[in-house]
């Protein structure tokens, strides 16, 4: 393993941040920190870089431990949100900045500089300065910047947040091709599911200063193991209960349910699909989403969301509907469990 943090804890004031923290990252991977504010997801960063120590547990890199290595000397690149990038230098300085500080030749400079701005497509802009530029530029000066000392490790701290969205998705895709192509084990912090997902090949879901889990966007998905991360990752809802619900039995360990929209199809009440696994809903409201429309329903006293696709036909507010649910998250305050609509099995009448 690349990168390891054993039992890490940390406290300001009396306010634990880092809660035993452990978990370990491979050599070349781009780790997305994904929680709510105030989870802890900095206070890792900022460890790791050696800008706050931890009041016990081990940093491992490289398998060497570095707890008492000062952050200069650790080999780690960062780029901030908020750019900092120095204000009276040209791209050119900034990005030569970290060279400059390790005394390298002029000629190497200039030679490491060009392929950082050939990598990071600032070309023809080396001579502006910071304000000059748009936000992207800007985070791609940072990015240069950061890597052009060779780091064995990127961390990057929300560094999309200061950007408008559109820009932020190209920038997205192109973070992420970029650092495949360097191929630097590189960690990032973010709140927004959908950039996590989008670029990370692993995920690590950060709670009140705890870990809930680590896995790959798709495992944390498809099987969430912690209560928190069946109901922060994906749009979701949650209902007590459940056991109403045609095809799903009350379970006494579990007092609560998660449902996603993707768990739900709706159908108009004259094409019957499933009759015995389905509930008789009504449609509250209708969001358009640009690719697809958001359905606010209601079952009885439960309010449910689901997806509906352009191509389907079209449904309005106030139609009566059927709405089948397939799975569900149930849980409580430990643990989660899937559980897949009973009577769909047996459920084979199909009227349209
Ligand atoms: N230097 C500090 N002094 C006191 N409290 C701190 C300090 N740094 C962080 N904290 C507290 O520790 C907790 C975790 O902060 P941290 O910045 O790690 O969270 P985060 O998950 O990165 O949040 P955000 O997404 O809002 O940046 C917060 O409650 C924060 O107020």
């Amino acid at each position: 393993m690349y990168v390891e943090l054993k039992g890490i804890n940390k406290k300001f004031g009396g306010y634990q941040a880092s809660d035993n923290v452990s978990f370990s990252i491979q050599k070349g991977k781009l780790i997305g920190l994904l929680g709510p504010s105030g989870s802890g997801k900095t206070t890792i960063l900022r460890m790791l870089a050696g800008l706050e120590n931890p009041d016990s547990g081990d940093i491992l890199i490289d398998g060497k431990r570095v707890n008492d290595i000062p952050a200069s000397q650790r080999g780690i690149g960062f780029v901030f949100q908020n750019y900092a990038l120095f204000r009276y230098m040209t791209v050119f300085d900034n990005i030569a900045f970290g060279l400059e500080v390790q005394k390298k030749d002029k000629a190497y400079i200039r030679q490491r500089v060009n392929e950082l701005v050939r990598l990071t497509q600032l070309e023809g802009l080396e001579q502006r300065r910071p304000h000059q530029l748009s936000g992207g530029q800007k985070q791609r000066v940072a990015f240069a910047r950061a890597l052009a000392p060779n780091p064995h490790l990127l961390l990057l701290d929300e560094p999309f947040a200061a950007i408008d969205a559109k820009v932020r998705k190209e920038l997205r895709t192109w973070l992420r091709e970029t650092i495949n192509k360097v191929g630097i084990t590189s960690i990032f912090v973010t709140h927004d599911q959908d950039e996590a997902v989008e670029i990370a090949d692993e995920i690590i879901i950060t709670n009140r200063g705890r870990i809930e889990q680590i896995g790959t966007p798709v495992e944390i998905y498809k099987n969430p193991s912690s209560p928190f991360a069946a109901r922060f990752i994906g749009e979701s809802l949650t209902i007590e209960n459940y056991g109403e619900l045609h095809g799903f039995k009350r379970h006494e360990k579990y007092d609560s349910a998660v449902i996603r929209p993707e768990f739900i199809s709706v159908s108009k009440v004259n094409k019957v699909i499933y009759p015995h696994a389905s509930e008789q809903g009504i449609i509250e409201d209708i969001f358009f989403r640009g690719n697809n429309f958001e359905l606010h329903l209601n079952i009885g006293d439960k309010k449910l969301i689901a997806y509906r696709s352009l191509e389907d036909e079209a449904l309005a507010v106030g139609d009566k509907v059927n709405v089948l649910i397939y799975r569900l998250y149930l849980y409580n305050d430990e643990e989660v469990l899937l559980v897949e609509n009973a009577s769909l099995k047996s459920d084979n009448t199909i009227v349209i």
